[in-house]
């Protein structure tokens, strides 16, 4: 469909994923991957309804299509945010009736108090993104744009970064692709730099495990020391208390980062504010400590207990003392297709146009990419995702090796160990096949990453192929960045033999590289490794979301 040299964007103009820039495997070198039929998947798969939290979902889909989000319509002029009275919707007609959230009153208002000359364009009524602006423009702040690995922080990101610097508590926002999490990291790595002489004083969090492994942090339980957090935040500061360790990390935190934020319950945020207060002796909340949250409220919401009704954390009551400054990140970054972005939009809202609902029907076809990987199948629970990665393995008749993790730290009940395990990607026992489509699930380097995919080509001794990686164009030559495999480090004799990967890079064609094992843990700020495992760093290709 699409001609070569065209990027792939939705996919609603083109199948291709056109990156390679040498040729394709041949046909013959193809090992088929065919998908996992999707009616076993529903009719087998199904979860049963459970019908209050039916009613709560469709509940919140109504407030949320009525709600002001905060800087929805974020406009960011001279010395102000002035957050817009409607959400912008991409044309959808005949939207349903809204029902109004009472949002913190401090989201309708904002100052920009350090940039006189910081102005982003208003995002239009028929989508929410900014017109792409250069990413090297440095915002009007003295210092100039942070600049990650081969990426600029945008003058939006770029604010809210110096405004965290400067120890103010934040929430900020934004739809999918939006830089949220890349602003998290730069964040994270520039209070890093600040607080050199004590790391204790950095908190890293999410509301969930995998959230938390993702940025390198432990969950908002672990580092509070609550357990589940039952209990009045009295009981569970007398708990915080009895826990030295738990207790010491309250007082030593200068700044709680807080990252998706959409799942943590508002009681518990109420608690954890106070339970700062109580334990610094303050009685601001959290104590005192700086706070950065951040999440998309339109994303997963709270785990409903039992027919409790839950409530976000920004209907905490005090989410609005703890958060004077919130954010809507606008610059959508992960899409350059405008028409994919509004109906990705209208998606988020809740309100899908009929020509959306069409168009995204019309996108059901077969996919054959040239690239020789099929498509990769997302699944709402691990089960399922077993199922369709046990169902492509079968068909491979190939050599096939087993790799199973070793797992340690200092957590000794096994329940909690399980649980945290299962935090990670990586599974116990991974079995892999020459021709097995995988997918990277931790970075390797600037252009292997989380999320990188290839085919199992074969597997070697390390000490053999050595532990670098060689980039290998088309006629099998070594390309820019990589490394001769005569200069390539040698590692000593081993017995296990590990997968050599290629994968597809973006624009570098494929690369070839051994996939040698990793670990991944949970540390306390103290060091303390929580729980760990050490695995081959990548996984049959489907994998559950989030
Ligand atoms: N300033 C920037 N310049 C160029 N690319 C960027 C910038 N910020 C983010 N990106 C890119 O945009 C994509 C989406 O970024 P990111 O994952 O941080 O978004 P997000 O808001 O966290 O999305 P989600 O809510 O889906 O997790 C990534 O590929 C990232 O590298």
């Amino acid at each position: 469909m699409s001609s070569k040299g065209q990027s792939a964007l939705s996919g609603l103009r083109t199948i291709k994923r056109d990156w390679s820039q040498s040729s394709c495997q041949s046909a013959e070198d193809r090992i088929s991957w065919p998908a996992t039929p999707s009616t076993t998947a529903t009719q087998s798969t199904q979860p049963k309804p459970d019908n209050a939290r039916s009613q709560r979902m469709k509940d919140i889909q109504e407030a949320l299509s009525g709600m002001q989000m905060p800087g929805e319509r974020i406009e960011i002029s001279t010395k102000q945010i002035a957050i817009g009275s409607k959400r912008p919707l991409p044309s959808a007609p005949d939207p349903p009736p809204t029902k109004r959230r009472q949002l913190p009153s401090s989201w309708d208002d904002d100052s920009l108090s350090s940039s006189s000359n910081f102005k982003i364009s208003r995002a239009s009524s028929s989508s929410s993104v900014v017109k792409s602006t250069p990413l090297t423009v440095a915002s009007s702040s003295s210092k100039p744009a942070s600049k990650l690995a081969g990426v600029f922080l945008s003058q939006e990101q770029t604010h809210i970064l110096r405004l965290v610097e400067a120890s103010n508590s934040v929430f900020y926002t934004g739809s999918a692709g939006t830089g949220k999490s890349v602003l998290l990291r730069e964040v994270i790595r520039t209070l890093q730099k600040k607080y050199i002489k004590s790391p204790d004083a950095i908190a890293i969090t999410a509301s969930t495990g995998i959230a938390a492994c993702n940025i390198g942090g432990v969950t908002i339980h672990s580092f509070a020391g609550i357990g589940i957090g039952e209990g009045s935040a009295e009981d569970l500061m007398n708990k915080v208390r009895k826990n030295k360790k738990a207790a010491s990390r309250w007082l030593r935190t200068k700044v709680l980062i807080i990252d998706e934020v959409s799942m943590l319950d508002g009681e518990l945020f109420d608690k954890l504010a106070r339970i700062g207060s109580l334990i610094r002796k303050s009685s601001e909340p959290f104590g005192g400590i700086q706070v950065v949250v951040t999440g998309d409220f339109f994303q997963l919401p709270p785990v409903a207990k039992g027919t409790n009704q839950v409530k976000f954390a920004f209907e905490a009551q005090l989410w609005s003392q703890a958060i004077k400054r919130t954010f809507n990140l606008t610059k959508v970054f992960r899409q350059k297709d405008q028409l994919f972005v509004d109906m990705l939009n209208e998606m988020r809202f809740g309100r899908l146009s009929q020509q959306s609902i069409a168009r995204f029907k019309s996108l059901s076809r077969a996919i054959d990419y040239e690239d020789g990987l099929g498509a990769t199948e997302l699944f709402p629970r691990r089960e399922d995702v077993e199922r369709s990665n046990n169902g492509r393995m079968g068909h491979l008749n190939t050599e096939q090796k087993d790799y199973t993790a070793t797992d340690g730290g200092t957590i000794a009940d096994l329940n909690q160990r399980e649980k945290m395990l299962a935090n990670f990607m990586a599974p116990k026992k991974l079995v892999l096949r020459v021709g097995a489509q995988v997918m990277l699930i931790k970075n390797m380097d600037e252009m292997l990453v989380n999320g990188s995919m290839g085919k199992v080509m074969r597997f070697v001794d390390p000490a053999v192929y050595g532990t670098d990686y060689d980039d290998v164009d088309g006629n099998g030559n070594v390309s820019a960045g990589g490394k001769p495999k005569s200069q390539t480090k040698k590692t000593a004799p081993t017995t296990m033999l590990m997968p050599v990967v290629e994968f597809l890079v973006p624009n570098r064609g494929r690369r070839e590289a051994i996939v040698i094992p990793e670990t991944w843990k949970v540390e306390l700020p103290s060091g303390e490794v929580q729980i760990s495992r050490t695995q081959v760093r990548r996984l049959v290709d489907n994998v559950p979301p989030g």
